[in-house]
């Protein structure tokens, strides 16, 4: 489990170290952290540390700092550096440092920005020291010159390395958010903690792969800000039947989706949900449709009634309802039930606040963009995709429900605040039908979840929310194998990642 802070909480977290003398040790071991990481991504990339040439991109601050020092480490060991210094003032000691192992210096102005900008599109490694934790807003002045000039590189292929330190420059480390221009980095570097602003939104876009450094803050950091679930986590969260289960101890789903006009959204629902392991699937909906779900999937239980009329342990209503009245009071009912609920796609209109934590709201941008309209809040999608993490909260304190914004990077946030960011899916997953696989998912997981009360820990239904995207996101990108994915060719490769993660789970019989 990745567990992240606030940029602001970080900040906090050092204070008492600073105040006990000790910034000079934490940013050593910063900047060792990011050599490393520089020195394995240039490795990488094929390229001997003796003889490259590295920029380093160095602000005022102590961002700078770490970067100037990891140069100076990169240049003990051969390569040629030069520091490009976005102020006039950098840290002192670390640019002594550096200078004093050969690196070159300019300063960055408006009239040499062109040049330099260049020029540093021809190193082999950038390290982007120019902002942190301290910095506000996107870049500004001359080196958005040169960060534009890289990132409309790297969407050739052409870039240099790109090493963030710290974050990547321009984003906000609490939100994600980057007002204006960030630089974009192949490999971020973090320290003490992995900044929420790099887990959602354009933050999590512009990070690349992440590497934290520990240094030394662990007892000072207090309650994680947001969460990401890792491979091994899954162990224990998927549902693994034990020898005395039987296929209602195990539990049974129900799904109320699809309609004449949009029956493959129930056939994709339903596929996925069995795919990932239920006791018994009910599917309630227009007989044509439940006709072709028996067709592909005899083993669900197929009937006209209404959601008081059977017995489930969970709901998933709303994919592929489009305006079939049935169907849309079919979710109304099962939001109503008490029970665990995933409310998809269409039903997400139907939302009034007064819901409790289990029931899941499924919305992409767009669709809560209309939900948070609905409420009164004035806001348009560019807002929610700059934002998620903050849209999902305010959607799920609004509602209370718990509310996983789709996208990219997929963000679940309990009415409570906790949250969660999982981005494992590819961009292949971005077609039609894809949404609806992953609501079969986290039906699934509600309707076997067993968690005893007095065991769930505050977020619970956030938790199996980000459960299902990361099971969604992976055999996405299993199935994509970096080309086009069919949503209803994800059984499989769902199968099988349930099956590794019942390995992994202690105690059961396999
Ligand atoms: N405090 C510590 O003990 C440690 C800090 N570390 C590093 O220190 C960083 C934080 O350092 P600082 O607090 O010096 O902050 P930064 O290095 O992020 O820089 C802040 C400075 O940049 C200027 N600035 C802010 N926004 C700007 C903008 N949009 N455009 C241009 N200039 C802007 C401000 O005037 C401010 O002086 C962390 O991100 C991390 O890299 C590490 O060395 C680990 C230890
Ligand atoms: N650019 C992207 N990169 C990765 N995953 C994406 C991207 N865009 C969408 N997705 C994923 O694809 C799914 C699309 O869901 P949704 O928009 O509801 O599709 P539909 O309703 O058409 O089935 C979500 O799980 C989302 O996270
Ligand atoms: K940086």
């Amino acid at each position: 489990m990745i567990r992240a802070y606030t940029g602001t909480a970080v900040r906090r977290a050092e204070a008492p170290l600073l105040a006990a003398g000790r910034g000079g040790e934490l940013m050593q071991r910063a900047a060792y952290g990011l050599y490393a990481a520089a020195a394995a991504g240039l490795a990488e990339r094929r390229v001997r540390i003796y003889g490259s040439s590295v920029t380093v991109l160095a602000g005022s601050g102590n961002n700078g700092g770490d970067a100037l020092y990891a140069a100076a480490r990169l240049a003990r060991r051969g390569a040629a550096t030069t520091a490009v210094l976005t102020s006039a003032a950098a840290h002192p000691a670390a640019l002594a440092d550096f200078r004093a192992q050969g690196g070159k210096t300019l300063v960055l102005t408006d009239s040499n920005a062109a040049a330099t900008a260049a020029a540093v599109l021809a190193a082999d490694a950038v390290l982007d020291g120019v902002l942190g934790t301290g910095g506000s807003g996107g870049l500004r002045g001359p080196v958005r010159v040169c960060a534009e000039a890289l990132n409309s590189a790297r969407l050739q292929g052409k870039a240099p390395l790109v090493v963030a330190c710290d974050l990547p420059s321009g984003v906000d480390a609490d939100s994600g958010r980057v007002d204006g221009t960030c630089l974009s980095a192949d490999l971020t570097v973090t320290f003490g903690a992995v900044k929420t602003g790099l887990l959602a939104g354009p933050g999590a876009a512009a990070a690349g792969t992440i590497h934290c450094i520990d240094i030394g803050l662990g007892p000072y950091l207090g309650t994680p800000d947001a969460y990401r679930l890792q491979a091994e986590d899954l162990a224990g969260l998927l549902p693994v039947p034990a020898p005395s289960d039987h296929k209602y101890s195990r539990g049974v789903l129900g799904i109320a989706a699809g309609s004449e006009t949009y029956p493959g959204a129930a056939l994709m629902a339903t596929g996925a949900a069995l795919a990932t392991g239920v006791g018994m699937l009910r599917y309630l909906g227009p007989a044509a449709v439940a006709r072709l779900i028996n067709l592909a999937h005899p083993e669900a239980v197929c009937s006209p009634g209404e959601v008081g009329d059977v017995h489930v342990q969970a709901w998933v209503a709303g994919p592929g309802a489009g305006n079939d009245g049935d169907q849309l009071r079919r979710a109304r009912d099962a939001m109503a039930s008490g029970l665990p609920a995933v409310i998809d796609a269409d039903a997400v209109g139907a939302v009034a606040p007064g819901l409790h934590p289990a029931v899941i709201l499924t919305p992409h941008a767009g669709e809560l963009t209309a939900l948070l309209r609905s409420l009164g809040e004035e806001v348009e999608r560019p807002e929610i995709e700059a934002d998620p993490i903050r849209y999902a909260r305010l959607a799920a304190a609004r509602t209370g429900a718990t509310v996983l914004l789709k996208g990219w990077a997929t963000v679940a946030a309990a009415p409570t605040g906790e949250l969660y960011s999982q981005a494992e899916a590819t961009p292949w997953l971005a077609t039609a039908g894809s949404g609806d696989t992953l609501s079969g998912i986290l039906g699934a997981l509600l309707a076997t979840d067993r968690t005893p009360e007095d065991e769930r820990q505050p977020g619970h239904y956030a938790l199996l929310a980000a459960a299902a995207a990361h099971l969604h996101g992976r055999a996405g990108a299993l199935e994509a194998a970096g080309g086009p994915v069919q949503p209803s060719l994800l059984g499989p490769r769902i199968r099988s990642l349930v099956a590794d993660a019942a390995k992994r789970t202690p105690g059961k019989i396999k």
